[in-house]
């Protein structure tokens, strides 16, 4: 498990580690973890051209005194302060005392850079970068320099993932303690680069459990569900899918597909689109409804490719088992009815209808992903699954940790993707799984579904996501 932590609670982590240990230990720790990594990524760092842009807090002091250890070990290292005179003093001697300097020309050792050190912000930072960093920003990512942010590229949010003006695009992003969320969330995620976490000794002074986690291979492996000796079909769940209409009847037999991979006995449709559906899956079982008389079921799927049928959601929504609305589904939907029910509902959300939902703009949602995720769930009293490129799931009960999918791909931005990704779920939640744990592992499943399907590099079909799922679930069971 990936945890990530607000920048409030890594200042008093920091300040209760400061206390015990002797003055700039945790900086020198920090420093020492950087050069590493820009040692490594230099392949050779004697003769290696190292830019420092250094801002006037720690950030910066990072910087330095990791441009000091990478000039002993003989690279040319200069450093451009932003703010002249407010520059980390002992960071700055120790960098001078290595042999490095301050440039005289800093677009001109940002021309011939090898690698650039973006130590303008980290977790102090706000808004974006300022005018003056905007050029030796530019000037960086026009180089052929690797950029490496320190703790976070300078510009973007630590506790959002918000990015309010411009923010400097790294290679790769070197944090310290724990990830800040904004690591993991989109748009900030995407000018962190490859994140590498250095431990600084943080870990008993963080709670737990963090506000954001992203599940890895094994917390997904953990969770699938698994048919024991004993299983017939019905203990293994049956998910009902509510989708397809005769104007959309590839939604259903999308949803069915998903549903078919994600591990219940069986899958029942119920719906305008059964002829479609059992030409494809001759396994399922459908019913032309209403979702009432169609049979016992464990889980219901209702939504995708509906079209308009406010009747049918709420009929599904007052079934005591747990329910996933997707799509046409979101629609109709009032808060109050969902708040009330007895049993659980994931409500799976794109960013324009999740701004439907809370009467925003879609790009409201898109900037502030993580905060429009959290207020959905309290509002509806349910768990959410807002999907995009990091697609984050959030539970009714604020306490409970936001996961962020980090298997997301673009080429999951296909058409009928998001019926498949329903069904998968729906499927998990009639197996057992809680609302929080099948959005999040439906959308780890279907992330590396995606990323196997386009593995050769070419668009991918929605279809072809679906087959891949059992892939990525022996994968993720079985990994190496
Ligand atoms: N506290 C500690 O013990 C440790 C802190 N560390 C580092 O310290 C950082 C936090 O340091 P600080 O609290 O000094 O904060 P920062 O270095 O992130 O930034 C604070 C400074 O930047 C200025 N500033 C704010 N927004 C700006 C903007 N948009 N453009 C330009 N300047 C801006 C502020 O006026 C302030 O002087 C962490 O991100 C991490 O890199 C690490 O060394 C690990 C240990
Ligand atoms: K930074």
């Amino acid at each position: 498990m990936r945890s990530a932590h607000h920048a409030e609670t890594v200042r008093h982590a920091e300040a209760e580690l400061m206390a015990r240990l002797p003055e700039g230990t945790l900086m020198r720790r920090a420093a020492a973890g950087l050069a590493a990594v820009c040692a490594d990524l230099l392949g050779r760092v004697y003769g290696a051209r190292v830019v420092l842009l250094v801002g006037s807090g720690d950030n910066g002091g990072d910087a330095l005194y990791a441009g000091a250890l990478l000039a002993r070990r003989g690279a040319g290292v200069s450093a451009v302060p932003l703010a002249p005179g407010r520059t980390h003093a002992g960071g700055l001697a120790a960098l001078t005392g290595a042999g490095g300097r301050v440039a005289d020309d800093p677009f001109a050792v940002l021309a011939t850079a090898d690698l650039v050190l973006d130590g303008i912000t980290g977790i102090g930072g706000r808004g974006g970068l300022r005018p003056d960093a905007v050029p030796l920003a530019r000037a960086a990512r026009g180089s052929d320099a690797v950029i490496v942010a320190v703790d976070l590229p300078s510009g973007t949010e630590a506790d959002s993932g918000e990015v309010r003006g411009e923010a400097l695009r790294a290679d790769a992003t070197v944090t310290f303690g724990t990830y800040k969320p904004g690591l993991l969330i989109d748009p900030a995620h995407t000018y962190a680069g490859t994140v590498r976490l250095v431990d600084i000794g943080l870990g008993p002074y963080l709670p737990d459990p963090p506000p954001l986690e992203a599940l890895q291979h094994q917390d997904v492996a953990r969770l699938l569900p698994e048919p024991s000796g004993e299983s017939d079909k019905y203990r293994r769940g049956v998910v009902g899918i509510v989708a397809g209409s005769a104007r959309y009847p590839g939604a259903a037999v999308l949803a069915v597909a998903g549903a078919l991979r994600g591990g219940a006995g069986a899958v029942r449709y119920v719906g305008h689109a059964a002829d479609a559906v059992i030409a494809r899956f001759p396994e399922a079982l459908v019913h032309s409804g209403p979702p009432a008389r169609a049979g016992q079921v464990q889980a219901w799927v209702v939504g995708p490719g509906l079209g308009d049928d406010p009747d049918v959601v709420r009929e599904v929504l007052e079934s005591r088992v747990p329910v996933l609305v997707d799509a046409d589904g979101l629609r109709p939907l009032d808060p109050a009815t969902v708040r009330d029910r007895g049993a659980a509902t994931l409500l799976t959300p794109h960013a324009g209808e999740a701004a439907a939902l809370l009467g925003v703009s879609r790009g409201r949602v898109e900037a502030a992903r993580l905060a429009s995720v959290r207020e959905l769930a309290a509002r509806f009293g349910a768990t959410v699954l807002l999907k995009g490129s990091t697609t984050l799931v959030a539970s009714p009960d604020g306490s409970v940790p936001v996961r962020v999918n980090p298997m997301g791909t673009p080429w999951l931005a296909t058409a009928g993707s998001g019926d498949v990704l329903s069904g998968l779920a729906g499927s998990l939640l009639a197996a057992g799984l809680g609302a929080a744990d099948a959005g999040a592992v439906a959308a780890y499943l279907h992330g590396l579904a995606g990323r196997d399907a386009a593995g050769r590099g070419v668009p991918v079909t929605s279809f072809e996501v679906a087959d891949a799922v059992g892939g990525a679930w022996g994968r993720v069971r079985s990994p190496g």
